[in-house]
Order: structure tokens, then sequence, then C-alpha cells
């Protein structure tokens, strides 16, 4: 059973790796996620100077997945691009550099440097970030998001990547696409950052989970799957020759397997590697393997895309 994808110049040996914000704030927890079954590496979504993020507490582990307000903590954009010069390309582990700048002018400043290193690494760029207050997320304006794009574009010659936000309606999947589509550097979109301004209630304490916008969060692990698959599928079909990257509700070896059979060509795990640590690449890889096996698939090729309606 062959797990590995080249796409984009790169090569990986699974198509798994950290969905950004879980374990990558820091360069030991970044080396640890080096070192582990992850395919590649993504940073913490930075911002030009470093934050805290909001007030505790920002996290919370659910039933069924997690609701999170961190705020964008990070260490600031020469942090890990310091991190991206040193990192050891030659391990064949791609490193992605997550890039949410508190403003367009922000990104586009953090992008530049980016682009003056000509490094191996790739900048995904957080369109979607729901937690910061009084910052919309970018990627419900579709106008916005263009101005954006037009604009990155112009100072990073480069593929880039960028991270979405769920959408709920086709018109929305037409819409965003359409933007998308005009930039032929745009390489990779990723399928789904967590579902915004969801509210955890606590019945015994009466009060919201977390602490931060009165208790409104991000929501992840295995309540967004669907969403998350319909937002992978959708995008795959409208973005053909574009990549998709899957997040969103992995689990297990079936649900990775779900995202690629829905288009995905990698997938990202977040609310589930927060909860288990970095063994879940080596468990869920298995998973993934052993379900190739029983049916026959020897490389992910074989499936990719390939789900039918009934
Ligand atoms: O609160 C956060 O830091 C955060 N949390 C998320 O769930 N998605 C994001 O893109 C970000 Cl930037």
């Amino acid at each position: 059973i062959d797990l590995s994808v080249s796409w984009l110049g790169l090569s990986m040996a699974s198509p798994l790796f950290n969905a950004s914000g879980v374990m990558c704030r820091h360069a030991d927890e970044l080396d640890r996620l080096a070192a582990s079954c992850a395919g590649a590496v993504i940073t913490k979504s930075c911002t030009l100077e470093p934050r805290a993020g909001n007030p505790e507490p920002r996290y919370a582990a659910l039933p069924f997945g997690s609701i999170n307000s961190m705020g964008l903590p990070n260490e600031g954009f020469r942090y890990y691009l310091d991190y991206a010069r040193r990192y050891d390309y030659g391990r064949g582990k791609p490193l992605f550099v997550s890039v949410s700048g508190m403003s367009a002018d922000e990104t586009l400043t953090i992008l530049g440097e980016l682009a003056r290193l000509d490094l191996p690494c790739l900048p995904e760029v957080n369109l979607s970030c729901p937690n910061v207050p009084g910052k919309p997320q970018t990627g419900y304006d579709f106008a916005a998001s263009a101005a954006l794009l037009d604009a990155i574009v112009r100072i990073y010659p480069k593929t880039f990547g960028v991270k979405l936000p769920p959408y709920f309606d086709p018109v929305h999947f037409d819409m965003m696409a359409d933007v998308l589509r005009a930039y032929p550097t745009l390489g990779f979109v990723t399928c789904i950052n967590s579902i915004g301004n969801a509210l955890v209630v606590d019945v015994e304490r009466e009060l919201a989970l977390i602490r931060p916008k009165d208790g409104l969060g991000g929501l992840g692990g295995s309540y967004v799957l669907p969403t998350a698959l319909a937002n992978v599928r959708e995008f795959a079909r409208r973005l053909p020759d574009r990549h998709v990257v899957g997040c969103g509700g992995v689990t297990s070896g079936a649900e990775a397997f779900m995202h690629i059979l829905c288009g995905a060509t990698v997938v990202q795990i977040g609310t589930c590697l927060y909860e288990e640590g970095p063994g879940a690449f080596e468990r869920i890889a298995a998973e993934l393997s052993a379900l190739m096996r029983s049916k026959g698939y020897r490389t992910l090729d074989a499936f990719r895309g390939r789900l039918g309606t009934p």
C-alpha cells in the first residue's frame, strides 16, 4: 500500500499533517511534528507582531470535537520565517507557513518578506480566522477576498494556498470558486477552517464553556465532518486543476479516506491531533492503509475524487 503524494513539486510519504493552529506555535512543537509520522508540517497562523491571544478559558474539548477562540496567539511572523530558514527541507517533509495578518497590509508585508527569502516552504493564507473580536472572516467577503488575492499575486510570485471557512450554500461555493479560479498561482485551497461562532453551554454552571466573545468560538472535530466533506467535494469539482487540502473531523483512517474520496489531495488533522498527540498520524495512516487493502486500492490516486451518487 502506497500512501505517498506528489503535488505542487512536493513529495510526501503520508497524506496526513497537522491543521494550522494545533501543536505548531513553538519551534519545539514544530520539530516534534517533523519527527512524527506526519507527511508535512504547517505553522500556527502568524501576524506581524507576536500576540498573546484571547483570555482563557479559550479552548474546550467536547463529546464530539472541540470549540476554540484562541484569538491568533503566535510568536510573530519573524519567528516563523526564522524557523522556515532553519528547517531541514532535505528530510522530505514540506513546510507550510500559515499567514493571517490582522489586516491586508500585514498579510502583504509578511508575504513580501517570505518572497524575499525564496525558501521552499509554501504559504497558506488564512482567510477564515473566526476568533478575533471585531475582525470578520475575509473568506465570507468575496470582494475583499478578490482584492487581497489581487494584491498577493503582485507581491508573491510563487505558488500559495488559502484556508477557507466553511460555506453552506451552492451559490457561495460558486462565488468563491469564481474568485479563486482567477489566480493561476493559487495552488491549493484548504477546506475547512472551524465552523465559526458556535456556542457551547455548561448546564450545571449555566455558563458558556469559553470566555472570549461571551462563549462564541470555532467548532472542530467530528461535529464538522459532513460540512468539511461537502466543502472539499464542491471546491474540488469547481477547481479541477487546483489541489484541495481536506481539513475537518478526521479521527480515523475511514474519515481520511472520505476526504480523499471527495477529492482531497492531502488531509490535515486538528482536534484529533490536539487530543491524541502526534501518534494519531501513525494510527490513522495504518487504518487508512488497512481500509485501502480491504478495498483493493494500492495508491491514493486509485480512489481520489471518485465519490459517486446513489
Ligand atoms: O483562534 C484562533 O487562533 C484560530 N482558531 C481557529 O479555529 N481557526 C483559525 O484560523 C484561528 Cl487563527
